[in-house]
């Protein structure tokens, strides 16, 4: 198997024979030995969002080529794909992609249904954080406490103040399934609002941040930060007088980054590179994912505790600055490790 140039993989099932009997041009011939080809099961936003033309070009410069999957045909039979890129939903699909990679191991898949799951549900997602060793990194990472609520609400009040959770709690549906509904969440402020919420949920305990949140994109081992706008603290007083249960904005979706000139430069700086670089590496161990963002709050007054409160599965990289390079690195990387197994 020959390598030309720059750090591509020849496709698995080419053979030297091949490009000889070709009758294209020598160059052509070249060309797309070097073809890295990814195919992709995306939604149609996602695709709009990810599959930019910037991308695409620059794709095309590196002799790396996207495949759209057509869901009605079986997979094995498409292709052949040196990587499959992978959002959609439903276990079915998830079936789908296990079966492919158990026949095809030679395929990148990112990332694996199993590790997906996981972050899919909001009590599995956060596991283990709180106990992550990150001693060696400046600061600290928690995360908020919190309990979750299967059934009943009402019942729950109780299992709320046995477990120690102050009020005001956010509620959060217990699985994210791509739904609208599975991003709206409440601010319960007292007991009797419990009753109000629709199970299964978690219940978490609202941590002060100053207003802004910041979202940590992992692309393999790629990590960039952007600051968000979040929601402002909630006071004593307000936790005394106000009562009931209120929806939340999505405020933190917002396409927009905040520019840090207008902020109070203790809620604005950044997370210790450390702290980001230490709690990313384990919990791209652990979770087993490459494709992720997490979302991080500095408690409010500390310059170095923070919570993790959100963890999402290829998130919307879009926003995310330099990503069309950084995803054709992070595509020419998977190229060569697979190279270098050989
Ligand atoms: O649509 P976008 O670009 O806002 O991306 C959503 C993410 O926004 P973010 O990148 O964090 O700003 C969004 O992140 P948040 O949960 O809002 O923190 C989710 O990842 C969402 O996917 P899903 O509904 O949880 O499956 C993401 O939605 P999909 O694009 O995957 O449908
Ligand atoms: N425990 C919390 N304390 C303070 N703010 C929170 C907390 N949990 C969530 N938020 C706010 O709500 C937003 C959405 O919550 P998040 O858990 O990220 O759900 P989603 O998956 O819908 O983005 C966050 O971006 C943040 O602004
Ligand atoms: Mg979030
Ligand atoms: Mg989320």
């Amino acid at each position: 198997m020959r390598v030309e140039g720059d750090n591509m993989v020849p496709r698995g099932n080419e053979t030297d024979d091949e490009v000889v009997l070709d009758t294209t041009s020598f160059e052509q011939a070249q060309q797309r030995q070097k073809q890295l080809v990814i195919g992709y099961a995306l939604t149609t936003k996602k695709k709009k969002s990810f599959l930019q033309p910037k991308l695409e070009v620059l794709a095309r410069q590196k002799g790396i080529s996207f495949v759209s999957i057509d869901q009605e045909k079986p997979l094995s039979e498409q292709g052949p794909f040196d990587v499959v890129l992978h959002k959609l939903l439903g276990n079915a699909w998830h079936e789908v992609i296990e079966d492919y990679q158990q026949k095809h191991p030679e395929v990148t898949v990112l990332d694996p249904p199993g590790a997906i799951q996981r972050i899919y549900n909001r009590q599995s997602m956060l596991q283990g954080i709180a106990d992550l060793n990150l001693a060696e990194c400046d600061g600290m990472i928690c995360v908020p406490k919190q309990m979750v609520v299967l059934k009943d609400t009402t019942s729950s009040a109780n299992e709320v103040e046995e477990a120690g959770l102050k009020f005001p709690l956010v509620a959060k549906p217990l699985l994210v399934d791509g739904t609208a509904k599975s991003h709206q969440l409440f601010l319960a402020y007292d007991r009797l609002s419990l009753a109000e919420l629709e199970p299964p949920l978690v219940l978490q305990e609202f941590v002060n941040h100053g207003g802004v949140l910041f979202k940590v994109f992992v692309v393999g081992d790629v990590i960039r930060v952007v600051r968000r706008f979040s929601l402002p603290n909630v006071s004593n007083i307000e936790k005394s007088k106000v009562a009931g249960v209120f929806q939340f904005p999505r405020v933190s979706s917002a396409a927009a980054s905040v520019d840090k000139s207008d902020l109070d430069p203790r809620v604005a700086e950044l997370p210790p590179n450390p702290l980001l670089e230490g709690l990313v590496r384990e919990l791209r161990s652990r979770l087993g994912l490459r494709l992720f963002n997490i979302d991080i709050i500095r408690e409010h007054g500390s310059k170095d505790v923070f919570y993790v409160i959100d963890i999402n599965y290829f998130p919307g990289y879009g926003k995310m600055p330099d990503y069309e390079q950084v995803f054709i690195d992070f595509f020419l990387s998977l190229a060569q490790a697979k190279l270098n197994k050989r």
